[in-house]
């Protein structure tokens, strides 16, 4: 049971664990605070807060559970900003979709508070964006990783584990950098792909015309370039490394294939579609992966 739970970035990822714990009635108070007023308003209209902070200090101060979902490049600023009014034994946590950075920026932010911060991302989403996304299910059978580092003190550790259990996820430890390398190839790059192609229709002079005749294989493919501008940022250059390695290797493939339909080399294709179509198959058939399906 958390006492007081606040919530810094009440938007899909924040309102959403907000509302996992209010609906298993494992929350008694939750604050939030949102640096835009309009959001902070919608989520008390929504229920997903009992009460709003007009400042991150007065969100904090009475806090046992602080958890920061806004976008990975403000989460210095936030740390700064909370770390004299955060009680002695108030557990810090976060969503942020890569890891490194945001640790670093933890460790210089809270000084000796840094023994409570628990690192935390939430493997779970969608392309929508703000309290009105926020919905209670979904972390429902989805992963959260924790990537604990030396210094993580054992027992916020467990806290935060429980927290996401009670929120209906389950939990699993990473190293920082495993994490980083592993999302940055299922979650990072095809997002990059996904906003470079339909980045590219829009431009075309006849861009309304093409996309009148799209139909299910766009739709699947480009789903997530509906995503937040900003969040998106600030996860490609919060990882910039993992991302760009990732880049050069499949930059490597594409010229691959388009040297291939150049020269007519039907082989070459029918051997790379074909071991990604069986990898895709055989993969997708393993439970494990498809609890980790979009709700
Ligand atoms: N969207 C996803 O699918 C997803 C999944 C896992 C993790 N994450 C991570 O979770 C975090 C939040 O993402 P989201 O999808 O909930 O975004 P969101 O836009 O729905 O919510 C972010 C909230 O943060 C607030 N905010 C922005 N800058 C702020 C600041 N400087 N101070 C205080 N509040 C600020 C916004 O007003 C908004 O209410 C990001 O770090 C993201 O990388 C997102
Ligand atoms: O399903 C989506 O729309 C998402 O973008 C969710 C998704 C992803 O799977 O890539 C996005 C970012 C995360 O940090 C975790 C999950």
């Amino acid at each position: 049971m958390i006492k007081h739970l606040a919530i810094i970035g009440v938007g899909l990822i924040g309102g959403s664990l907000a509302l996992a714990l209010k609906k298993a009635g494992l929350v008694e108070q939750v604050t939030g605070y949102s640096r835009s007023q309009a959001a902070r308003e919608e989520a008390l209209a929504l229920g997903i807060i009992d009460n709003t902070a007009e400042s991150l200090a007065e969100a904090v101060s009475d806090a046992d559970m602080v958890f920061v979902a806004v976008p990975m490049g403000a989460m210095q600023t936030v740390f700064e900003q909370i770390a004299p009014h955060l009680k002695p034994q108030t557990i810090v946590t976060d969503g942020g979709s890569a890891k490194q950075q945001v640790i670093d920026a933890a460790r210089q932010a809270l000084g000796n508070k840094f023994d409570q911060f628990v690192p935390g991302h939430p493997i779970a989403g969608t392309e929508k964006s703000g309290p009105s996304a926020a919905f209670s299910e979904l972390y429902q059978q989805h992963r959260v990783v924790l990537t604990p580092v030396a210094e993580t003190n054992k027992s916020a550790l467990v806290r935060v584990r429980q927290m996401w259990q009670q929120a209906g996820a389950d939990v699993f430890e990473m190293e920082v950098e495993h994490h980083d390398v592993v999302l940055a190839a299922t979650s990072h790059l095809p997002h990059v792909l996904a906003f470079n192609l339909v980045g590219m229709l829009a431009q075309r002079e006849d861009c309304d015309e093409v996309l009148r005749y799209a139909a299910g294989g766009f739709r699947d493919f480009s789903r997530i370039a509906s995503s937040d501008a900003v969040m998106w940022r600030d996860i490609c250059l919060g990882n910039r490394s993992a991302i760009l390695e990732l880049l050069q290797q499949y930059r490597s493939g594409l010229d691959k294939i388009e040297q291939a339909i150049r020269q007519d080399d039907g082989d070459y294709l029918i051997d790379i579609f074909g071991r990604a179509k069986r990898a895709r198959d055989t993969r997708f058939a393993d439970p494990d992966l498809k609890d980790n399906s979009e709700v």
